[in-house]
Order: C-alpha cells, then structure tokens, then sequence
C-alpha cells in the first residue's frame, strides 16, 4: 500500500538491524562501568532507538526530547523550537542523544550546545547523516549510514507527517509532493 509511493529503497531494515547491533556493541564497549542517559530526540528516532536500545548491554536510562525545526513538507524553518524539554538534571551525566537524521545539524547543535551549557557529556548516534545538507558544524561520534543529499522518508522520517512507520528508508515518487 505505501510502497506504491515510494521511488527507491536506499537502506533495507535488515541493513538497520545488522548496523544497530554493530553501534550498540561498541557503544556497550565504550560506556562499561558508567550509566548513561539514552536521549531520544522524538519524534523521529524512535523506531531507530527501539532497534539500538535492545543491542546495548550494559544499564542505561532513558528520557525524550522533542524540538523541532521543520514545519511540514521538505523545508527547514532554520529555527529550532523547544517542544518538550527534560525535567530532571543532567550535571555531570553521560547523554547520548539518539537522532534519526543529521541534515543541516541546526537540531543537533542547538541540543548539543544546550545540554552541555547544563554540565553534560554529549554524545551523538545518529541513524542517517545528510553530510550535504549542512549548514551548521556538527559531527555525531556514531553513525549508522551516510545518505546523499535527497529527501527521505521511512524508519521515523517523515514528509508531512506521513511514512514514519515505513520498515525502510526510501525516497518518495515526485508526484507524492505534487498532491
Ligand atoms: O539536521 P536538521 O536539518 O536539523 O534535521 C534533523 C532533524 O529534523 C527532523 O526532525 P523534525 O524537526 O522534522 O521533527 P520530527 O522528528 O518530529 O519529524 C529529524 O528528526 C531531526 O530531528
Ligand atoms: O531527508 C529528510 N527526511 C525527513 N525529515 C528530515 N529532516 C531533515 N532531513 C530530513
């Protein structure tokens, strides 16, 4: 039913899972003997989070912030809007933000820049990273897969609302956009 609208699969959700037990291994290494905070950046990362939370072995929290910085379609505002923010303290707490997307990095860097100004240690996964599309510097320390400079949908991502809950990440037929 959705497929119809899709153009092109660009990562399969066999790819996902393969690359989600690969980063959750090695964040499992790098984080022994600490706690850190799992930061879902919703609405996007959650399906990428559910995958990657199950593949870290070791104790970690979890909480949710929401921003946004797109308001429908395929356009960035080039503003970042806090929608919901944490309510507990994180001085001094290890954070890794999960993200579905990097594009232009204004979300990432406005989160990074954030929640370090409140005495955290930040480190970035990210499932997709649009190295194209930047506007702003920023680096995520884990990437799933480098994507080229289209618009995707699927696994999260999102035109207009529609296609998160696609098992895949793909691009749209033009004539999606043409209503
Ligand atoms: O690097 P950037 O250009 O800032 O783009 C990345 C952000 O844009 C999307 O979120 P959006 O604001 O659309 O909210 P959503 O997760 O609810 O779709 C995506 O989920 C990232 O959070
Ligand atoms: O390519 C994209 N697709 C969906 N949402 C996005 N947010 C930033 N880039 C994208």
């Amino acid at each position: 039913m959705l497929e119809k609208d899709i153009e092109k699969v660009l990562i399969t959700e066999e790819e996902i899972t393969i690359r989600s037990k690969e980063i959750g291994a090695q964040l499992t290494k790098d984080f022994e003997g600490k706690t850190p905070l799992i930061l879902g950046i919703l609405r996007g990362s959650i399906p990428f989070l559910a995958e990657l939370v199950k593949r870290i072995d070791i104790h970690v929290e979890m909480d949710f912030m929401a921003v946004s910085s797109y308001h429908g379609g395929t356009k960035t505002s080039g503003e970042v809007k806090m929608i919901m923010d944490l309510d507990t303290p994180v001085n001094g707490r290890d954070i890794i933000i999960v993200e579905d997307i990097i594009d232009t990095g204004l979300t990432l860097k406005y989160l990074k820049e954030l929640l370090e100004h409140r005495g955290a240690k930040v480190t970035i996964v990210t499932m997709l990273d649009k190295k194209e599309g930047r506007k702003v510097e920023i680096e995520a320390d884990y990437t799933g897969f480098p994507i080229p400079n289209e618009f995707v949908v699927g696994f999260g991502l999102d035109y207009d609302e529609k296609y998160r809950n696609l098992p895949y990440v793909g691009v749209l037929k033009q004539e999606v956009y043409m209503g």
